[in-house]
């Protein structure tokens, strides 16, 4: 993917603090995102990936720290005031719940009808044209979520946060729950669809096929900031505990194997 290492950074975040009580998640964390990568956000359980993705996307007001998207500040609970920002990016939170009340076009439409006055014509073709570009068939666009596999629904959130044509997409953890071939086919997905949008990708993930397969470079969080970002080959060589198990322990060892060979033909 073409990045632009020399321009601003989308995602500047300086100094973060986070607590819950006498529980400090973030101490002095910073962290740029490049215009134009996927970025990956790993790091083990609990350690504040999910907190730091809603401080960013202003559903988290941290204790100090400075974050800007987009050359924008962003300040907690004001930040969901600013519809120019916030329009800018789309969000597919963990587990990517869609409103089981709508149908898949529906729920398409919701962040539509919320910054846009359009006729029901309009929303609907433009329900129908996101319903393509994830690469649903379109007899999904009238169907509920309780009706679709796991993998549809993923796509059909993912149809929602695409549903302003943002610059910015937020994914907590999109591969989870789906079996290897839909995780696979959903990196593809991802990949292109931010080739072809030009899309900046902010991604946490413990899927390390994801990140051998997508990501331009990866940020791992340990001991409350980042510890280290770079490529998974410079990771690979970073000499940190948790890093060296993740990226070589035998998981680590067998994504990167699967990235390296052709697959079998068969038949
Ligand atoms: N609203 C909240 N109130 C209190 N504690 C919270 C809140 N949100 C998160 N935490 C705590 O902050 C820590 C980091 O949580 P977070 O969900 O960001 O972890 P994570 O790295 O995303 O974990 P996982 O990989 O398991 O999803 C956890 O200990 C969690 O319990």
């Amino acid at each position: 993917m073409a990045t632009h290492a020399d321009e601003p950074p989308v995602i500047r975040v300086r100094g973060l603090v986070n607590r819950f009580g006498d529980q400090t998640v973030h101490e002095g964390l910073d962290l740029d995102v490049r215009p134009g990568e996927i970025l990956g956000v790993v790091g083990g359980s609990g350690t504040g990936k999910s907190v730091l993705m809603r401080s960013i996307i202003g559903l988290q007001t941290p204790a100090e720290g400075d974050i800007t998207v987009l050359g924008q500040p962003v300040t907690g609970g004001e930040t969901t005031q600013n519809q120019e920002l916030t329009r800018q990016w789309g969000v597919l939170f963990q587990g990517g719940a869609l409103f089981s009340g709508l149908t898949v076009a529906e729920n398409i439409e919701v962040p539509l009808r919320e910054y846009f006055r359009l006729t029901g014509q309009l929303m609907d073709e433009i329900a129908a044209y996101k319903v393509a570009m994830v690469g649903l068939p379109p007899e999904a666009g009238p169907k509920y979520p309780s009706e679709l596999s796991g993998g549809m629904k993923k796509r059909a959130a993912l149809a929602r946060a695409l549903a302003l044509d943002p610059k910015l997409l937020f994914l907590d953890e999109p591969t989870a729950g789906l079996d290897p071939i839909a995780a696979d086919g959903f990196d593809t997905l991802i990949r292109t669809l931010a080739e072809t949008m030009g899309l900046t990708v902010f991604l946490i993930t413990h899927d390390l096929d994801t990140l051998h397969a997508i990501c331009d470079r990866v940020a791992v969080i340990a001991e409350k900031r980042i510890i280290a970002s770079g490529t998974v080959a410079e990771l690979s060589r970073f000499d940190h505990p948790w890093v060296q198990e993740y990226f070589s322990g035998p998981r680590g060892r067998a994504a990167a194997i699967a990235q390296h060979h052709a697959p079998l033909e068969v038949g």
